[in-house]
């Protein structure tokens, strides 16, 4: 019995050979998987039980199990193992290597042993943490999911296994996403029993997190305002409380919200179908950004020939951003409460420590929704990314005008605000991108994503353009040309690598794809490893990165300050990206170990 990398589970394997220098035995499995093995993960057959294929086949036995946390429990810890694969590269063609294998294919009866202990709601995140040593360190601990151990002849076939066999594995026809939701039923483990690594240091981290997060915007807010910036006068002169608060603002805020609430629930535009979920089902979202950026523009347009004063964004930046602030926080403490009555199945992975305060800071509820509104994506597309330019930054450059007697906004406050404006606006006019991204599909929503959404990016994202209204930087024409071109080349890199990954994973038949290579996973689900994706693990932070490049440089040297976004960016991304490599590492096992070695740099060619 073979271990599979990345899990507890064993499966019947026939030993190959064994390479001296390396130490590893080459086995494979009996769905034709070759693998490499260490000795401690190879076992004597004798001692793993065998079951009755027959207990498992009612497809309405298995739903009623699942619905019982032990035996949930047990289910999905053996379907993660199924999700671990091995992996081959291939073209669109596949390979006659694979296919010679396939042919031979043989029944694939899995039988681990019984020991895992079942998971317990008073030390489940022990238990937790305790798997994923045992996963990470290669223990011998072996787990169980009866279900797993049988296969019908059907679910064979739809490539539980082997999923070297579906679809996406070279037919170019064009297919419903119908393969990945049958593979994400078949892999998709509980969220309340996989061992999931606790992320931003854990449960003190959230603590640290919870009052840094808004000290820092604080900070900021305080310090843009200041004639001499500098990160490194701290504490910045703290204005008296009552300066806080300011109930009109909480009053805007709130209409903001609910305005772009109503536009976000008008029966236009684009209904799009999100990843599947562990249920197998596809949530609806109404991809109508682009309609309510546009709706805002011209909203704001007519409150400015209306003569409202636009300024007071600016002058009351303060409470604006304590009221959403407010709001952010009564909004996780709602999604903290809710998340406590769902379904295991609505439970993100990660954010169910157990512990109240990492579950309220990370989030626990995948897709919390009130009937068919989805608070995340709204929350992430709308109030705050359009707020943020919509709102603040076109506001600073009225402000930038009347506060520096110009005619016309400097060419640096120009650049910043189109920039981040294209960036807003390309954002939403792709929206349905961000369905297949790891806030969408994995995170759960809780006080990090409200915060994020709601008072980070229209409050912090700004510091650029709100800098700029104190501190006019003028830019040279070659300046402004070079910066525009970095821009471009940002954004064509972030754009063209979203748009690929997205186009992919909603249909990997895709006939406009065929020329990419993939690398197959288990799950059912391959992995683009040529065009951006072959050239770096994220291709979309590189781009990203460039443009925030691109946006600080007009702010010049002189001040850290507005290079805030750019330092925070670096950071988000390269934790996000370990957090992605270890979320894919869960979930694809070997064949992302294999993607890893033929893609080797994370987010920066040959650098990093
Ligand atoms: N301005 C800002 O503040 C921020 C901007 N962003 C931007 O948002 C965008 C989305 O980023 P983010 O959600 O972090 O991550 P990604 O869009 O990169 O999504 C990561 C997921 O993509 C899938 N994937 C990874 N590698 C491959 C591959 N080789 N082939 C196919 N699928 C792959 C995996 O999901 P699976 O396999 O399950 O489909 C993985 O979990 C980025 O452009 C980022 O720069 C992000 C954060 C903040
Ligand atoms: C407060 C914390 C330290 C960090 C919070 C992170 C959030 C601010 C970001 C997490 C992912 C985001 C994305 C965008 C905005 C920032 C947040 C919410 C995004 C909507 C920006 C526009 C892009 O085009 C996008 C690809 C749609 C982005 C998706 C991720």
């Amino acid at each position: 019995m073979g271990r599979w990398p990345g899990s507890s589970l064993y499966y019947e394997v026939k030993v190959l050979g064994f390479d001296a220098k390396s130490q590893l035995y080459t086995v494979i499995y009996k769905d034709g998987t070759e693998l490499e093995l260490k000795e401690q993960d190879i076992k004597s057959a004798s001692g793993f039980q065998t079951r009755s294929r027959s207990r498992s086949r009612s497809p309405g036995r298995r739903r009623s199990r699942s619905r019982s946390p032990g035996r949930t429990t047990r289910r999905s810890s053996s379907r993660t193992a199924a999700a671990v694969a091995a992996a081959a590269i291939t073209d669109s063609a596949p390979s006659s290597r694979r296919d010679t294998k396939l042919k031979d294919t043989v029944e694939v009866t899995l039988s681990p042993l019984p020991q895992a202990a079942e998971n317990n709601s008073n030390n489940r995140h022990e238990k937790k943490e305790e798997k994923q040593k045992e996963d990470n360190n290669t223990s011998n601990k072996v787990n169980e999911k009866p279900e797993a151990k049988v296969q019908t002849e059907s679910e064979k076939n739809q490539g539980r296994y082997n999923l070297r066999r579906r679809k996406d594995d070279g037919d170019t026809k064009p297919v419903e996403a119908k393969p990945e939701k049958e593979a994400k039923i078949a892999v998709a483990p509980a969220a309340s029993t996989l061992s999931t690594p606790l992320d931003f240091g854990g449960k003190i981290g959230a603590y640290f997190w919870l009052l840094f997060l808004p000290a820092w915007v604080l900070f900021l807010i305080l310090q843009v305002n200041l004639v001499d910036p500098s990160l490194v006068n701290f504490p910045p002169p703290l204005p008296p409380l009552e300066a806080f608060w300011d109930a009109q603002a909480l009053g805007f805020v709130t209409l903001w919200i609910l305005f772009q609430a109503v536009l976000y629930v008008l029966p236009v535009g684009k209904v799009s179908e999100g990843m599947p979920l562990r249920s197998g089902e596809r949530l609806k979202y109404r991809t109508n950004g682009f309609f309510a950026i546009v709706v805002s523009a011209v909203a704001v347009a007519v409150m400015v020939h209306q003569d409202v004063d636009l300024t007071y964004i600016h002058s009351h930046f303060l409470q604006l951003a304590t009221a959403s602030f407010l709001i952010s926080v009564l909004l996780s403490i709602y999604l903290y409460v809710r998340s406590r009555y769902v379904g295991q199945e609505q439970l993100a992975l990660g954010g169910n420590s157990g512990n109240v305060i990492y579950d309220f800071f990370k989030g626990h509820e995948l897709n919390p929704r009130i009937q068919d509104f989805d608070l995340k994506f709204f929350c992430e597309m709308r109030p705050g990314l359009i707020g943020w330019v919509g709102n603040a930054t076109q506001n600073l450059c009225f402000k930038n005008i009347f506060q520096q007697g110009l005619d016309t906004p400097s060419n640096s406050m120009i650049l910043v605000n189109l920039f981040q404006l294209l960036y807003v606006v390309d954002g939403l006019w792709n929206e349905e991108a961000i369905l297949t991204t790891m806030d969408l599909m994995h995170d759960g929503f809780g006080f990090m994503l409200a915060f994020g959404d709601l008072v980070w990016v229209p409050f912090t994202y700004t510091i650029q353009a709100y800098y700029l209204v104190s501190h006019p930087i003028p830019l040279s024409l070659p300046a402004v040309i070079a910066i525009v071109i970095l821009k471009i080349i940002g954004f064509y890199i972030f754009r063209k690598s979203n748009s690929e990954k997205n186009a992919f994973r909603r249909n990997p038949s895709d006939p406009k794809l065929s020329y990419l290579k993939t690398i197959h996973t288990a799950t059912g689900k391959s992995l683009l490893v040529s065009g951006w994706w072959g050239v770096v693990r994220h291709p979309n932070y590189l781009g990203d990165l460039i443009m925030a490049l691109a946006w600080s440089l007009p702010c010049g040297f002189s001040h850290l300050l507005p290079w805030y976004y750019m330092i925070f960016f670096i950071i988000l991304l390269v934790h996000r990206d370990s957090r992605d490599m270890s979320e894919c590492r869960r979930k694809y096992g070997s064949a992302w170990e294999e993607y890893c070695r033929t893609v080797r740099y994370r987010i920066i060619p040959h650098v990093y």
